[in-house]
């Protein structure tokens, strides 16, 4: 991540000319409540004495170098994953830029602990371990109708939110609300891989009930008991929670997650408001963002492609659909792209004849050509299709055999294995089986991080297809340029983006996704292709964007991304104007003092301004202004 490194040296910037008495016995009297990330151990003496937190802290003030040692010590010390995680929740919650400091340093070895697999448990056992909110839940049962005055009591302002009602959580099933671990991961990842900063990020749970019946009966559950609502209940609910949250921020950006059905959703909202759907169109880009290059390495011409996909949810088909579109890009005509794909669910392969009704989504895929032959496992569709792709999106793990894996290698000399459900649990194989069966064949991603492997003689470092590789671009793309809607082609854009961003040395070692440790380099290159395409539709209200040049808007992208190494320096910032502007006051006062006795009346300062303009108000400013004015008379 680009940060300040001379900033994170010392823990905090070269101080404004300032003296600590000056600061000590001359700032007046704050008023506000000091925030927990004002206690940072490494915030210097005079910012102590500002924020009034003097005196709570140790008296040492620590480099970010040393509180990362301590924390990841700490951390290490843990000896579960889930308690890892906790304690990684309290630090966020008590020390944001902290924990962001530490995520940005330690992106791949901390991210499976907030993130895919670790976050599945936590969600699993979310009501068990609650200790403190994390974001805003709204109530069927008891909020309907009152949505617009519960959203009024979230405190920030709220650039992006991540809403789930829990009803599909990773592939572990209806979790109700204690599905809220997803949109506080995701979008701690928004803010770490796309920095958006924190405190604009809405972690939103609706709880329309859950057909999960254990948890109903779990006296600990925090939801409602009531079974899921129906699906007319959901969309009225919906429609009123779309509306109050484009009411209060009007360009907020809405990301839908994790939930069983999330087609009507998309559908309904996706031309009126600037929302998208993860699952489906996140999910379908980072795969075709990985495929593009499995396509390369293959050496397979699209029209030769024959993929089998195990799962035909929200999933399967986003990916599909949007691979059918490369496809179509590549040269196939519409009816020959989307030929390539053979869809598999729980009843086997998806036909146009086989007995009972198809879900609407499937439809598109189901496949006219098999002569009235149904197809019910995997390993007879592999044997009568002989895929070149064979996808995991059915939340089964294990369900890559060794025998159908082994079946692929020896039908393919480099066939493309992607197990992307999650989490670990679940994936269709291991990085290990995948290797081990195909005899180190095949091309690889998976949903959730595999280690890498040592295989004869080499270290080969698995892919992970995850669409944390694209949202954040997605949203950011969509916040800067302004965006009215999110529309497939922005869609297509970040796939695209992600494509080209591998450098040349993850080219030339077969890489299928860049390293995930340049995540924040990644997700400028996916928000340019993003934003640029929202330009093309017209979508963009940001129209000063349109005219700059790539690198222009490379810079641009960068300098709005919140960086937790420099943000300090914004109260640092507030504390060395505060000191100069009362410094002027002084010899102001004391000049016009020696010629006219009485003009101090006039040089008190207005609430937050500073040289006259008007300031945007930050944390304690105005009750700092007014202090100030006070003391001065
Ligand atoms: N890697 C990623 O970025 C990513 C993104 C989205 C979803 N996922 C994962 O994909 C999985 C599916 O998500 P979804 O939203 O499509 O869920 P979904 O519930 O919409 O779809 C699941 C599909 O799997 C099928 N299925 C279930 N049991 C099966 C079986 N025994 N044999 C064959 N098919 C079976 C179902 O019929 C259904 O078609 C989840 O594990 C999720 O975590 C991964
Ligand atoms: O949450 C993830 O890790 C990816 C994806 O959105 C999923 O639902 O599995
Ligand atoms: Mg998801």
């Amino acid at each position: 991540m680009a940060h300040s490194r001379e900033a994170s040296k010392s823990g905090h910037a070269p101080h404004a000319n300032i003296t600590k008495a000056a600061v000590h016995h001359h700032l007046p009297e704050r008023h506000h409540v000091p925030a927990p990330v004002d206690y940072d151990t490494s915030n210097p003496i005079e910012t102590r004495k500002y924020l009034r937190t003097y005196g709570l802290i140790p008296p040492g003030v620590d480099t970010f170098e040393n509180q990362s040692k301590r924390c990841m010590a700490i951390l290490n010390s843990r000896k579960t994953d889930i308690e890892k995680y906790q304690y990684l929740s309290v630090l966020r919650n008590t020390n944001v830029h902290l924990f962001y400091r530490l995520l940005s340093d330690n992106i791949k070895e901390l991210t499976p602990l907030i993130y895919t697999p670790t976050v599945g448990e936590a969600c699993q056992r979310w009501s068990e371990l609650y200790t403190q909110p994390e974001g805003l839940y709204l109530s069927f049962d008891q909020d309907k109708g009152n949505l617009h005055s519960v959203i009024q009591n979230w405190p920030h302002d709220v650039e992006i939110t991540v809403v789930t009602d829990g009803s599909r959580i990773l592939g572990l099933g209806d979790l109700g609300i204690n599905g809220m671990g997803i949109p506080v991961g995701k979008l701690s990842l928004y803010t770490a891989c796309a920095g958006i900063h924190p405190m604009r990020t809405l972690p939103l749970c609706v709880d329309l009930g859950t057909s999960n019946e254990e948890f109903r009966n779990d006296p600990l559950y925090l939801g409602s008991r009531r079974p899921k609502v129906t699906p007319e209940e959901e969309k009225e609910f919906l429609d009123e929670m779309m509306a109050a949250l484009t009411e209060r921020w009007p360009s907020i950006v809405i990301q839908y997650e994790d939930f069983k059905n999330p087609f009507p959703s998309l559908e309904r909202y996706q031309d009126t408001y600037t929302m998208f759907n993860d699952d489906i169109q996140g999910t379908g880009a980072v795969i075709l963002g990985g495929f593009i290059n499995a396509v390369k390495q293959s050496g397979v011409a699209p029209k030769d492609q024959r993929a089998v996909f195990l799962g035909a949810g929200s999933a399967g088909v986003g990916v599909a659909k949007q691979l059918t579109e490369f496809f179509i890009k590549e040269g196939l005509t519409e009816e020959e792209a989307k030929k390539r794909f053979w869809l598999v669910d729980s009843q086997g392969m998806v036909t146009l004849d086989r007995p009972g009704k198809l879900a609407e989504h499937k439809v598109y895929f189901a496949r006219d050509d098999n002569n009235g032959e149904q197809y019910k496992t995997l390993e007879e569709v592999v044997e009568y299709v002989k895929p070149t792709i064979l996808m995991g999106l059915s939340t089964i793990g294990g369900a890559f055999t060794p025998k159908i894996l082994g079946r692929m290698a020896e039908l393919n000399d480099k066939p493309v294995i992607f197990p992307l459900s999650n989490p670990s649990s679940k994936s269709e194989c291991t990085f290990e089986e995948a290797i081990k069966y195909t005899n180190g064949k095949c091309l690889f991603a998976s949903g959730s991080p595999f280690p890498t492997l040592h295989w004869k003689g080499k270290d080969l470092v698995p892919g992970q297809g995850n669409n944390m590789y694209v949202f954040p671009g997605i949203g950011l793309g969509a916040i800067l340029s302004k965006s009215v809607n999110v529309t497939q082609n922005m869609i297509y854009a970040s796939a695209e983006a992600l494509s080209t961003s591998l450098l040349p040395q993850e080219v030339s070692d077969n890489w299928l996704y860049p390293d995930i440790r340049r995540i924040r380099e990644v997700s400028v290159i996916v928000t340019r292709g993003v934003i640029r395409a929202a330009q093309k539709d017209h979508m963009d209200r940001e129209l000063a964007l349109r005219n700059i040049s790539d690198e222009e808007l490379d810079d641009y992208i960068r300098t709005r991304m919140y960086d937790p190494f420099t943000e300090h320096l914004k109260i640092e910032r507030e504390i060395s104007e505060l000191a100069s502007h009362f410094n002027a006051h002084i010899s102001d006062s004391s000049s016009t003092a020696a010629t006219n006795g009485s003009r101090r009346s006039t040089v008190t300062s207005r609430p937050g301004t500073a040289n006259g303009r008007p300031r945007a108000p930050t944390r304690g400013q105005n009750a700092h202004g007014d202090a100030l004015t006070a003391q001065n008379q």
